[in-house]
Order: C-alpha cells, then sequence, then structure tokens
C-alpha cells in the first residue's frame, strides 16, 4: 500500500504542471484564436475560438512554473524536465482533441465526454514518453482515473466561479 501511494503521489507530481498548463487559460476571457479564424477544408473552424495563442503561452508560463518549483523542492531534474514537457504535451493534447471536435462538426464549448477529460493528459503523457519517460502501467491507470475525477471537479469548481459558461 505505501509503495502504490507513494508512486501515485509522484505520478500526480509529475502530471501537475500539464494540469496546471490545461487550467490556467480558462482564466482568459479573449484571445487571438490560433487558427486565425481560418477554416479547414470542410467548411468548419480549424480549432475554434477556444484556443488562443495567450492560451498557450499562460498554460506554459504556469505549467512551466510549477514544474520549476517543483524541482526546486525536490532537487529531481525530472520535475522541471517532464513537467516542462508534460505541460507542452498538454496543451498541444487540448488542440488535437479541439481539431478533431470541429471535424466531427461540434462547435466550441460542446461537450465530448471523455475527450475533454482526457485530452491533456494523454497529450503530456505522449510527449513525456517521447522523451523517454516510462511509467508503470498499472499506477499510470490509476493516476489517470484520479486525473480524469480531478478535472471533472475543477471544471465544475470552474463553472461555478463563471471561469466557464459550461461545467465540463
Ligand atoms: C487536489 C485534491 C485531492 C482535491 C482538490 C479538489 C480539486 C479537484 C480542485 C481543482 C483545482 C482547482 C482549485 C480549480 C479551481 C478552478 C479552476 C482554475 C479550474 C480550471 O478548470 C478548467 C479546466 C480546463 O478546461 P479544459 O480541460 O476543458 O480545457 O482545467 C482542467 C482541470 C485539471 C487539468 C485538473 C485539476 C487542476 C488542478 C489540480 C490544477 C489547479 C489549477 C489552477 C488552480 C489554475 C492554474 C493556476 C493559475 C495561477 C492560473
Ligand atoms: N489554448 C487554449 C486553451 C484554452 N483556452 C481558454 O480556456 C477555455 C477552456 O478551454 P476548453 O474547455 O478546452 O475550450 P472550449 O471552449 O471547450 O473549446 P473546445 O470545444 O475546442 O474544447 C477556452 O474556452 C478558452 O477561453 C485558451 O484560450 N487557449
Ligand atoms: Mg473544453
Amino acid at each position: 500500500m505505501g509503495e502504490l501511494l507513494s508512486e501515485l503521489i509522484k505520478l500526480l507530481m509529475i502530471y501537475l504542471p500539464a494540469m496546471v498548463a490545461n487550467a490556467s487559460p480558462v482564466f482568459l476571457k479573449k484571445g487571438t484564436p490560433v487558427d486565425f479564424g481560418k477554416l479547414f477544408i470542410d467548411g468548419r473552424r480549424i480549432l475554434g475560438d477556444g484556443k488562443t495563442w495567450e492560451g498557450l503561452l499562460l498554460g506554459l508560463w504556469f505549467g512551466g512554473t510549477v514544474a520549476l518549483s517543483l524541482w526546486l523542492l525536490t532537487s529531481d531534474l525530472d520535475y522541471f524536465v517532464y513537467g516542462l514537457v508534460g505541460s507542452l504535451g498538454a496543451l498541444l493534447g487540448d488542440m488535437l482533441f479541439s481539431f478533431i471536435k470541429r471535424r466531427l462538426g461540434l462547435e466550441r464549448g460542446a461537450p465530448l465526454p471523455l475527450a475533454d477529460q482526457l485530452d491533456f493528459f494523454l497529450g503530456a503523457t505522449a510527449l513525456m514518453m517521447a522523451l523517454g519517460w516510462r511509467p508503470k502501467m498499472e499506477y499510470w491507470i490509476i493516476a489517470g482515473v484520479i486525473i480524469v475525477g480531478l478535472h471533472v471537479t475543477a471544471n465544475r469548481i470552474a463553472y461555478m466561479l463563471k471561469l466557464k459558461d459550461v461545467p465540463w
């Protein structure tokens, strides 16, 4: 039990910068759309107004700050490297799933259950693993379930705080 708990805490710390990177753009009210308003070949927006350059910068900035803090706290450079890469992966994964949602004809803000909760998690994981990170599969799955739960709770909080006009 002790090992499971310590492994899970380490995993949640590795993903914390990605979680903050994914959460911080929500504080922005408007910004410059990453797709500059352009349409894709299917006549729909490439990404939509929910993805802005300012959001990427804010996410990277706060994700990077948390990654740096974790490194200073633990003096383990991995937290900084993986945290930074995970933050970038979270933002890219979020954009990838926005692209997919637009292709499916879903408007900006429309729900795509599981995709909305997992997009940043999968993006962060993909980039961290590209750097050679190899989590233990069973712990990774449990951490994923916890993070989905955190995501659902955080979005409800964001909705109550009027940070989001949808609770997902
Ligand atoms: C930690 C435990 C065990 C329980 C705490 C309960 C809980 C789940 C708290 C959530 C964190 C929190 C205080 C949220 C406040 C409101 C907020 C900022 C929500 C942001 O939600 C938006 C969402 C992005 O939407 P999208 O995915 O559809 O693009 O964020 C997704 C949420 C997560 C990635 C997981 C939960 C987030 C965290 C634990 C990090 C907290 C982040 C912040 C407080 C904001 C970033 C910080 C600054 C200074 C801008
Ligand atoms: N790169 C990003 C990501 C998010 N946001 C901001 O954070 C909010 C919440 O993000 P998300 O829920 O992913 O966007 P949605 O509005 O739901 O758009 P989509 O349907 O494309 O997910 C967005 O509305 C937007 O204001 C941003 O500005 N830039
Ligand atoms: Mg969304």
